[in-house]
C-alpha cells in the first residue's frame, strides 16, 4: 500500500490547526503535510509530531504575500533576497521537525513580465535553494499547479514545464510534486503520464476532479492509480490534498479500501 499523508491544510479542518494531527493519527495516517508552519513555533508543531507518532512528509517554501494573492516568489526578479531569506526560514522548520522535503512554488507570472525573464529567475533561484538543500541532505520539489481552474497564470503548469526546469537547474535533489488533480486537469492519462515521469517524481499528492474533493467523487479512477503507483514502485509519500465534501472522518472511504486492497 502506498504511504498515506493527511494535508492538515485541508483535511480535519473542523477542529483548529494543532487538533488536526491527533485526528490524522486517529485515522491511521502516519504522515502529515500543510501548506505553511510558519504562523506556529517550530517546538509546538514537533510536539504535535512527536506526540502523535506522525513523519512530517513536506511543507512549502514561504510564498510571499499569500493573503494578498501572491503564489510563490520564485519566478518574480527583484525579489531574491526575500526568496533567499524564505529558504533559511524553510531549513530552520525543517530542521526542527525532521521534514525531508520542502515545495517550492514557481508563482504567479505577472502580467507584462517577459515570459524568459520570469523562467530564467525561476531556474537561478530553484538552483540556489538546491544547492542549500543539498547541504542538509533535503529534496526540494516544483509542483506543477492547474492554471485553468485554480491559479491562472501560475508559471508551472504541466509537467513538462517543471521537468524542463529540473533538467536546467542540474541538481540531484530536485524533483517534481505531482499533483493528480491539477494534472488530470492539465494533462489526463495520468497512468501513463506517471510512468513516464516516475523517475523524476518526489512526491503526489491527490484529490478527484472536478470539485478537489475525496476519491469517489470524480471522474479519477483511484483504485486503480494507486494500484498502478505500487506496481511501478513508487516508494514516496501520496498526500490527501483535497477538501472533503462532508465531514472529514465521513471522507475516507477511499482510506479504508486501499487498505483492504494491500
Ligand atoms: O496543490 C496545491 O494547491 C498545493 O499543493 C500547494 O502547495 C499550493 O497551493
Ligand atoms: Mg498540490
Amino acid at each position: 500500500m502506498p504511504r498515506f499523508a493527511a494535508n492538515l491544510s485541508m483535511l480535519f479542518t473542523e477542529v483548529p490547526f494543532l487538533e488536526r494531527f491527533a485526528k490524522a493519527r486517529e485515522a491511521g495516517f502516519t504522515g502529515v503535510e500543510y501548506l505553511f508552519p510558519y504562523d506556529w513555533p517550530a517546538e509546538q508543531l514537533a510536539e504535535q509530531l512527536r506526540a502523535n507518532g506522525l513523519t512530517q512528509v513536506l511543507f512549502n517554501l514561504p510564498p510571499g504575500d499569500w493573503a494578498g494573492g501572491e503564489r510563490g516568489i520564485a519566478c518574480l526578479p527583484g525579489r531574491e533576497a526575500e526568496f533567499r531569506a524564505g529558504v533559511e526560514q524553510a531549513l530552520d522548520y525543517a530542521r526542527a521537525l525532521g521534514c525531508r522535503q520542502l515545495n517550492c512554488l514557481a508563482g504567479l507570472q505577472p502580467e507584462g513580465l517577459d515570459g524568459l525573464i520570469a523562467r530564467e529567475t525561476l531556474v537561478a533561484n530553484v538552483r540556489y535553494a538546491a544547492g542549500r538543500l543539498a547541504e542538509e541532505g533535503i529534496m526540494l520539489c516544483l509542483e506543477a499547479i492547474n492554471s485553468r481552474v485554480d491559479m491562472p497564470g501560475f508559471l508551472l503548469d504541466t509537467s513538462e514545464k517543471v521537468i524542463a526546469v529540473i533538467e536546467e537547474v542540474g541538481a540531484d535533489n530536485v524533483r517534481l510534486q505531482y499533483d493528480l488533480y491539477h494534472m488530470q486537469i492539465m494533462e489526463g492519462d495520468l497512468l501513463r503520464t506517471a510512468e513516464r515521469l516516475l523517475p523524476w517524481i518526489g512526491h503526489i499528492q491527490f484529490a478527484d476532479n472536478p470539485g478537489r474533493h475525496q476519491p469517489g467523487t470524480g471522474e479519477i479512477n483511484f483504485s486503480r492509480v494507486f494500484a498502478e503507483l505500487d506496481r511501478l514502485g513508487y516508494h514516496g509519500w501520496m498526500s490527501a490534498e483535497y477538501r472533503p465534501s462532508t465531514i472529514t472522518e465521513g471522507s475516507l472511504g477511499w482510506f479504508e479500501a486501499a487498505r483492504q486492497a494491500s
